[in-house]
C-alpha cells in the first residue's frame, strides 16, 4: 500500500508523483539536486531523518539494530541511528565493513554517530525489537551474499518489524527482482519519488507499507530526467473520461463491436460486451456465428447483436463506420478463422483490442500480426496477454528472462501495439517507452472471465477517444477498483456491475 504521497510544492502537476525512477535515473536526480547547490549531506540528512520517523512507532522500549552498509544508503543508516538515540531509543549500530573504508557523505554521518560500531556478524537481530534495513539500497549491484545474506536471512527469520531504507536489501529498485536474498521489511521509506521496484511483484510484497519523503530535491530536476515509467493512479486519465459532461449522444460515446464465439462458447463475449457498455460505450454490439445467434439473444439485453459468420461476416459488421472499436479474441478460437478476422479488423482501420485467442492464434507467425499493426500506426490497438499469452506470442522474440517491465516495453516496440500483461502487478506499455504500473488488484481477480471483462473495458474507452495507452491504463485500474468493490468471492458477472460506483466515486 502507498501512502504519504508528498506533494513537491515547486510544480503543481498532480501527475508528477506518478513518476517513477530507475535507480540510475534516481541518481541522476540526486546529481542534478547538488548541482543546483542542494548539498549532499542534507539530502541524506532528510533521509535518515525520514527513516527515524518511520522507525520510532514500531521502537517502543525495544533495542532498535540499525544494520549499515559500505555505500549511502548506510550513511542514510548512520543518520537515522543519531535520530532515534536523540529520541531516546537504544540503538545498536552494525556496519558491513570497516568504518575506515567508508567515503564521502557516508563518512561524514559516521563520524557523526558517536555511538559504537559493530562488525555485522553472527549476533543478528541480537536484542533487537526492531531492524532498519540500510545495508545496500539504489546501488545494489551484484547478488546478496556473505555476511549481508546471512544477516538477512537472520532478520527475516525472527519475524521482527524491518524499516528499509530506499529499498529493502537485495531488492533491485529498477526491476523488482531480488538479486540473491532480500530482506522482507514492514515498512519502507523510499525518497523524492518512487522506484518501479516499489510496485512491481515480488518487490511490492517485499516493501511492505511504503513511504514517500520529500528529501528537498526540486521537481524540476524531472524536466532533464524524463522519466517513461509512472504508478497508473487516477489523476492521469480520469479527467479523459467525460463523466460530468451533459452535453454528450450515445453515438458520441463510440460504439463498440465484440467479435462473438461459437455456440458453446458464448460466455467471454458477452462479459466484454456487458463491461463495455458499463465502463462507458454508447452502443455496444456482438457479432456471432449464425449458429449462435439464438444462444446470444437469449441472453442479450441492451447489448445489440448481429450475424457475423465467418470472416465475411466480421467484414459486414465493420462496414458500419460508426462501430469504431473491436475486441477480438475472447472465446474466439485458436486457429486460421481467427487470424483471419484478427487481419480483417485491423484492416478496417478500427480501435481494436486483442486478447486470448486472437494473440495465440499467431503464435506460429507473430511477425504477420506485428506487421498488419504496424501498417497502420495510426490505428489504435491494444493486446491485453496473460503471461501464458503472452509467452506464446512473444517467446520467440522478447528476451523472457528480464523483468516484466521491459519484456512488456519490448513487445510493445516491437508490435506497434499498447501492451496490457496482466497480473497481480499489470503493466501497461506504449510503443514508444512509456510504460504505466497498475497495484489496484486485489488476489481475488485472478478468477475466469475476469480477462474478458477487461477487454471490453478497454475497448469502451477506446470507443470514447481515450488514447490507446490512457485507456488501457484506466481500463486497468477500474477493473482492479471493481474487484475491490466487489470483494472476496467475485465471480467475473459482478466486475460490470461494480463498475458504475466506481465511476461515480470518480466523478465526484
Ligand atoms: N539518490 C539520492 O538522491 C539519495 C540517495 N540516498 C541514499 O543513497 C543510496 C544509494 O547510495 P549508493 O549509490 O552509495 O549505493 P548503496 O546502495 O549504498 O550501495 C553501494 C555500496 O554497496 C556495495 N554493494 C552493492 N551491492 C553489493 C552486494 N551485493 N554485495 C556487496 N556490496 C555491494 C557497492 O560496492 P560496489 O558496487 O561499488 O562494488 C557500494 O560500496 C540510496 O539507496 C539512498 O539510500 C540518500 O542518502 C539521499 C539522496
Ligand atoms: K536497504
Amino acid at each position: 500500500m502507498i501512502n504519504d504521497w508528498k506533494r513537491d510544492g515547486r510544480r503543481s502537476r498532480v501527475t508528477e508523483v506518478n513518476e517513477l525512477l530507475t535507480t540510475a535515473e534516481m541518481a541522476e536526480a540526486d546529481r542534478l539536486a547538488i548541482a543546483l547547490g542542494i548539498p549532499g549531506i542534507e539530502l541524506m540528512e532528510n533521509a535518515g531523518r525520514a527513516v527515524a520517523a518511520a522507525a520510532l512507532p514500531l521502537a517502543r522500549g525495544t533495542e532498535v539494530l540499525v544494520m549499515c552498509g559500505p555505500g549511502n544508503n548506510g550513511g542514510d543508516g548512520f543518520v537515522a541511528a543519531r535520530h532515534l538515540a536523540a529520541a531516546g531509543r537504544k540503538v545498536r549500530v552494525m556496519l558491513l565493513g570497516e568504518v575506515g573504508r567508508l567515503r564521502g557523505d557516508a563518512a561524514v554521518m559516521a563520524a557523526r554517530w558517536d555511538g559504537d560500531v559493530h562488525l555485522l556478524g553472527p549476533d543478528v537481530p541480537g536484542a533487537a525489537g526492531v531492524v532498519v534495513d540500510a545495508l545496500f539500497g539504489a546501488g545494489l549491484s551484484k547478488p546478496v551474499d556473505g555476511a549481508a545474506a546471512a544477516a538477512i536471512e537472520a532478520v527475516n527469520r525472527s519475524g521482527l518489524p524491518v524499516v528499509a531504507v530506499d529499498v529493502p536489501t537485495g531488492l533491485d529498485g529498477s526491476s523488482g527482482q531480488v538479486r540473491g536474498i532480500a530482506v522482507r521489511a514492514t515498512r519502507t521509506v523510499t525518497f523524492f519519488r518512487l522506484k518501479p521496484g516499489h510496485l512491481l511483484m515480488p518487490g511490492r510484497d517485499l516493501c511492505g507499507e511504503v513511504r514517500l519523503a520529500d528529501i528537498g530535491i526540486p521537481g524540476s530536476v524531472l524536466d532533464d530526467i524524463r522519466p517513461s515509467a509512472f504508478a497508473n493512479r487516477r489523476e492521469i486519465w480520469a479527467g479523459r473520461l467525460c463523466l460530468g459532461r451533459r452535453d454528450i449522444h450515445k453515438y458520441d460515446r463510440g460504439h463498440v463491436l465484440v467479435v462473438g464465439g461459437d455456440q458453446w462458447n458464448t460466455g467471454a463475449a458477452r462479459l466484454a460486451a456487458r463491461a463495455a457498455l458499463r465502463a462507458g460505450a454508447g452502443l455496444v454490439t456482438v457479432a456471432s456465428p449464425t449458429a449462435a445467434l439464438p444462444v446470444y439473444a437469449s441472453h442479450l439485453t441492451s447489448v445489440m447483436l448481429r450475424d457475423g459468420e465467418g470472416v465475411e461476416g466480421v467484414k459486414a459488421a465493420l462496414a458500419d463506420p460508426r462501430r469504431n472499436a473491436v475486441v477480438i479474441g475472447p472465446a474466439a478460437g485458436v486457429g486460421d478463422a481467427t487470424r483471419d478476422k484478427v487481419c480483417a479488423v485491423l484492416a478496417a482501420g478500427r480501435s481494436a483490442v486483442l486478447d486470448a485467442d486472437a494473440l495465440t492464434s499467431f503464435e506460429a507467425s507473430p511477425e504477420q500480426l506485428f506487421g498488419a499493426i504496424l501498417s497502420d500506426r495510426a490505428r489504435p490497438v491494444v493486446m491485453t496477454p496473460h503471461e501464458g499469452e503472452f509467452r506464446r506470442l512473444f517467446g520467440s522474440v522478447v528476451d523472457m528472462d528480464a523483468d516484466k517491465l521491459a519484456r512488456a516495453r519490448a513487445a510493445a516496440r516491437l508490435s506497434g501495439a499498447v501492451v496490457l500483461l496482466k497480473g497481480t502487478d499489470t503493466i501497461v506499455a506504449a510503443p514508444d517507452g512509456k510504460a504505466w504500473i497498475n497495484d489496484n488488484a486485489p488476489e481475488w481477480l485472478a478468477t475466469a472471465g475476469s480477462g474478458d471483462v477487461l477487454a471490453g473495458i478497454v475497448a469502451a474507452l477506446l470507443a470514447r477517444g481515450l488514447p490507446a495507452p490512457l485507456a488501457a491504463a484506466a481500463a486497468a485500474w477500474l477493473h482492479g477498483a471493481a474487484a475491490l468493490r466487489a470483494g472476496p468471492g467475485l465471480i467475473a458477472e459482478d466486475l460490470p456491475e461494480a463498475i458504475p460506483s466506481v465511476l461515480r466515486e470518480l466523478r465526484n
